[in-house]
């Protein structure tokens, strides 16, 4: 049987504080996503949520417990993995196709090889013409086009996508949700997107994964059986995923509240 892409299995993470003592980011988190998944993570503010993805994207090992990416434990990043933040990751004195093609050139492949995969990643986000261009040219939504086009230029098998729309504004978040289940749907990359917002996680996801407040557990694992091909905003309007909102919120709203008494307490 082949093993599921992304194993957690009992995976804790401690981290030493100031004080000498230790903090429980994440407490027996066991979890699977399978070849082409769509997963969505949420949870209260600060409850455990990015170190997860470092666990599997091996910036962090895990205390306890095992993380195994393609049947072997991550040590180190893993091949195959991209990762897309909040804050782009693009280097500001090199242009759009020369930041697009970086990843492919570091990874070994022909500098003329690197530059027609840019080319065609920079045509399939929408950015043609756009190639020579600065970051400080393009706008909030081209930025994360070009993030977008230097991730999956690499085509990873896995992606790991830590709130990477949460500085966007509503309308240009929309489009580029749309963006990314478009570019996604038949690649059969697994992703793992971490997000605040429960909307965007029902609306991209196959499954919202509900964290607990800290130390982050995981509480539920929803299906998300909405039909595919998805349109973000009109799918909002829909009962059906109204419907799949209360549900979750039913589950969520609890640990933000648990997340708010704690906040409290640490500030009083
Ligand atoms: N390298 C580190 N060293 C010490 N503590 C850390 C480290 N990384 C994370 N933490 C702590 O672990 C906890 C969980 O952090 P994490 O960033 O995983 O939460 P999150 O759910 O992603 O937060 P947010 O929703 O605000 O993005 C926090 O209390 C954080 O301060």
């Amino acid at each position: 049987m082949t093993p599921p892409l992304v194993e957690l299995s009992h995976a804790t993470k401690r981290f030493l504080k100031a004080d000498g003592g230790t903090h429980t980011a994440v407490s027996d988190i066991s979890m699977t996503v399978g070849e082409g998944e769509f997963v969505a993570v949420v949870g209260p503010t600060g409850c455990g949520k990015s170190t997860t993805l470092s666990l599997v994207s091996g910036l962090e090992p895990p205390s306890e417990g095992t993380v195994d990416v393609a049947g072997s434990p991550v040590r180190g990043i893993p091949d195959g993995v991209g990762y897309m933040f909040q804050a782009d990751a693009m280097l500001p004195w090199r242009n759009v196709i020369a930041n697009v093609a970086a990843g492919p050139i570091w990874r070994g492949v022909s500098k003329s090889e690197a530059h027609d995969r840019a080319q065609d990643w920079i045509t399939r986000v929408g950015l043609a013409g756009f190639e020579k261009s600065y970051m400080h040219q393009l706008s909030g939504g081209m930025r994360k086009r070009v993030a977008l086009a230097q991730t999956l230029v690499n085509e990873p098998r896995i992606l790991l996508m830590d709130e990477p729309f949460s500085a966007l504004d509503v309308q240009t978040r929309a489009l580029m949700q749309n963006e990314l289940l478009d570019l996604w749907s038949g690649t059969g990359t697994a992703v793992i997107f971490v997000t605040h917002d429960l909307e965007e996680a029902i609306a991209l996801a196959d499954r919202v994964v509900v964290m607990t407040a800290s130390p982050a557990r995981i509480k539920d694992d929803f299906r998300i059986n909405l039909p595919r091909p998805r349109n973000v905003e009109e799918l909002r309007l829909t009962p059906e995923f109204i419907e799949t909102y209360s549900k979750v919120w039913q589950s969520l709203s609890s640990e933000v509240e648990t997340a708010r008494k704690q906040g409290a307490a640490r500030v009083a």
